[in-house]
C-alpha cells in the first residue's frame, strides 16, 4: 500500500534528477558555490509578436516557502535511500539566493531574462523545475489571453475557463494570468476571493431543463437574482429562448435589471443578428449579447468580420488549457558559477543550431524607448556593469544575421530586471493585481501596431551588446579549442 503523509510541502515539486546533482554537489563540496541561471524562452508562443509574462507571484510564494519538511525528509530516507548526512542538509535548507526577475504584466520576448537566480548551486538546482512550471503556464496563459484581448477590443471578455483547466491549480493561476493579459472577470468564485479578480456568471443549460422550459427557468431565476443573463439556447433560441427572455423582462421590468441573453450554440452570427433585431424591437436596446462555445481569437475575429452582434465574450477551454500551443518551451539555463578560487566563470551551452547557442554571462536587459515616438525600439541585453545610457548612439544589431542593424539616439535606456530577493531576503513588493493588469496594458502601448497583430507579426529586436556578443564569441571559441584538443589526444 502507498503510504500517506500527512503534508505536502511545495520542496519535492522538482525532478529527481535535480536532488541526484545536489547530492553530487554536496558530496563533492560545491554545493554553496554560486552559480546564476536564468530563465528564457526561444520561441514566440502562438507565433505572436510578443509575450506576457507573469508568474512572479506564486515564484515569490514558492521561494519564501520553500523548506523540505519532516515528511519530505522522512520519504527521502524510507524511500529514496538517501544517506542521513545530506539529507540533514536538506533538512535545514532555505533558499538564500538572489532573484532578479521581469515585473509581472511586462511585455516579454525569446531570449532575454525573464528570471535570474544567483543561489548557491544546490539550491538554485533544486528550484528550476517549480519556476520553469510555473513561468510556462502562467506567461503562456497571459500571452493567450492579450491576442484574444487584441481582438475583442473594448468589447467585455470573461474567463468561464475552470471546468475545463489542467486540475485546480491551472485554474485559478490560470484566470489570474488572463486576468493580466486583458480579461475583464472570471467565473471563478476562488481566484475572486483569492486574488480580488471581478467574478461574473450567467447560468447553465441544466437550470432550464430543471424547470423543463425556458419561461418558467428565466422567471425562476428573476425572482431570486436582481442581475438577469439568461440562457437562450436550450431548445430553440429564436423561437423559445429569446422570446422567453424578452417575456420575462417585461414582465418583471424594473424589479430586475435586464443585463441579456448568453448564446452558446449554433451560427452565432446569424443568431446574434436576429436576437439583436428581437430586443431592439422589444425595446431593450440596451440589453447585451454574450457568446460562449469554443471560442478562441480566430473565431472571434471570424465572428465580427460577419458582423455579428456580440458585445460580451465568454471563453473557457481554449484559452485555459492554450489550446493551440500546449507549452511555452521556458528554459533554465546556467550562464555563470564561481570557481575554486571564488571567481564568476561565464558558462555556455553550445549548441548546432545557432539560435540555440546560450549566451553566457550575467545580464540585464533594457528596454529601448525612443523619447520622440514614446515607443520602444527594441530590447538590448547587456552585461553586467554596462549602462546603454552613456552611449549617444546605440548600435543595435540582430545576435545571429549581424548585418540587420541600426543606430538608436535620444533613447532611454529601461532597465526590465527588479530584485526580488537578494541573499535570501525579500525586497520586493508586489503590486496590487489591477496595477499589474494596467502596466501590461501601458506597455502593450509602447508597442508598435506591426509587433501586436495576431497573424504574422514583425519580429521585435532583442540585440545584444557588443561586450556581450564578443564574450559569447570568446565562450564558443574556448569550448571550440576545449573540443578540438580533445579529438587531437
Ligand atoms: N458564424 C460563425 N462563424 C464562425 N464560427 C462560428 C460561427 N458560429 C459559431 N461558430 C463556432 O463554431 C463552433 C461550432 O461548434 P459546434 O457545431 O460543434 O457546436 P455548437 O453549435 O456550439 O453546438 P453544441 O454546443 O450543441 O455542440 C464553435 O466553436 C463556435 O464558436
Ligand atoms: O466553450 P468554452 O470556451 O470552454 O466555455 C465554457 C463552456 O462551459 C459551458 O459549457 P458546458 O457544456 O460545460 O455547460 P453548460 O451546460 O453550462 O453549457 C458554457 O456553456 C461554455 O460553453
Ligand atoms: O457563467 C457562465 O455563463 C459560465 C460559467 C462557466 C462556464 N460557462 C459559462
Amino acid at each position: 500500500m502507498v503510504k500517506k503523509y500527512q503534508d505536502d510541502s511545495l520542496a519535492l515539486h522538482t525532478d529527481l534528477y535535480q536532488i541526484n546533482m545536489a547530492k553530487t554537489y554536496w558530496d563533492d563540496g560545491i554545493h554553496e558555490r554560486k552559480a546564476v541561471f536564468e530563465v528564457f524562452f526561444r520561441k514566440m508562443p502562438f507565433d505572436n509578436g510578443f509575450a506576457v509574462f507573469a508568474g512572479l507571484e506564486h515564484i515569490i510564494e514558492y521561494l519564501q516557502e520553500f523548506r523540505f519538511s519532516e515528511t519530505d525528509i522522512e520519504y527521502l530516507r524510507d524511500e529514496l535511500q538517501y544517506d542521513p548526512e545530506f539529507l540533514q542538509y536538506l533538512s535545514g535548507l532555505k533558499f538564500t539566493g538572489t532573484v532578479r526577475s521581469m515585473a509581472e504584466g511586462e511585455i516579454v520576448f525569446g531570449n532575454e531574462p525573464l528570471v535570474q537566480v544567483e543561489a548557491p548551486l544546490a539550491q538554485a538546482q533544486l528550484v528550476e523545475t517549480a519556476l520553469l512550471n510555473i513561468v510556462n503556464y502562467q506567461t503562456l496563459i497571459a500571452t493567450k489571453a492579450a491576442r484574444i484581448k487584441h481582438v475583442v477590443g473594448n468589447d467585455v471578455v470573461m474567463e468561464f475557463g475552470s471546468r475545463r483547466a489542467h486540475e485546480l491549480d491551472a485554474a485559478i493561476w490560470g484566470t489570474r494570468a488572463a486576468f493580466i493579459g486583458g480579461f475583464d472577470a472570471t467565473s471563478n468564485v476562488r481566484a475572486g476571493k483569492r486574488f480580488g479578480i471581478p467574478v461574473s456568471g450567467t447560468h447553465a443549460h441544466a437550470m432550464i431543463q430543471a424547470y423543463r422550459d425556458d419561461y418558467t427557468a428565466f422567471h425562476k431565476y428573476a425572482e431570486s437574482h436582481k442581475d438577469c443573463v439568461f440562457l437562450v439556447d436550450t431548445y430553440d433560441t429564436l423561437r423559445s429562448g429569446v422570446p422567453s427572455a424578452i417575456k420575462v423582462a417585461k414582465e418583471l421590468g424594473d424589479k430586475i435589471n435586464f443585463v441579456g441573453i448568453r448564446l452558446d450554440s449554433g451560427d452565432m452570427s446569424f443568431l446574434s443578428k436576429e436576437a439583436r433585431k428581437m430586443l431592439d424591437a422589444a425595446g431593450f436596446e440596451r440589453a447585451k449579447i454574450v457568446a460562449s462555445s469554443d471560442l478562441d481569437e480566430y473565431t472571434i475575429l471570424h465572428l465580427k468580420s460577419q458582423g455579428a452582434k456580440i458585445d460580451t465574450w465568454g471563453i473557457g477551454t481554449k484559452l485555459i488549457t492554450s489550446y493551440d500551443q500546449p507549452a511555452l518551451g521556458a528554459v533554465y539555463k546556467m550562464v555563470s558559477i564561481e570557481d575554486e578560487n571564488g571567481t564568476m566563470q561565464d558558462t555556455i551551452k553550445i549548441s548546432s543550431n545557432a539560435e540555440k547557442v546560450s549566451t553566457p554571462g550575467l545580464k540585464k536587459v533594457y528596454r529601448i524607448m525612443n523619447k520622440s515616438t514614446g515607443k520602444s525600439e527594441g530590447d538590448y541585453i547587456t552585461l553586467k556593469g554596462e549602462n546603454p545610457e552613456s552611449e549617444d548612439k546605440l548600435k543595435m544589431f540582430h545576435p545571429v544575421h549581424t548585418f540587420i542593424s541600426k543606430y538608436v539616439t535620444n533613447f532611454e535606456a529601461k532597465n526590465l530586471h527588479h530584485d526580488i530577493f537578494v541573499e535570501g531576503k525579500y525586497v520586493y513588493t508586489l503590486p496590487e493585481l489591477n496595477e499589474i493588469k494596467q502596466y501590461a496594458e501601458e506597455a502593450l502601448g509602447t508597442l508598435w501596431e506591426e509587433y501586436k497583430r495576431s497573424l504574422n507579426p514583425e519580429e521585435y529586436p532583442v540585440d545584444l551588446s557588443q561586450k556581450c556578443w564578443d564574450n559569447k564569441m570568446k565562450n564558443i571559441e574556448q569550448v571550440r579549442e576545449k573540443v578540438a584538443h580533445l579529438k587531437d589526444k
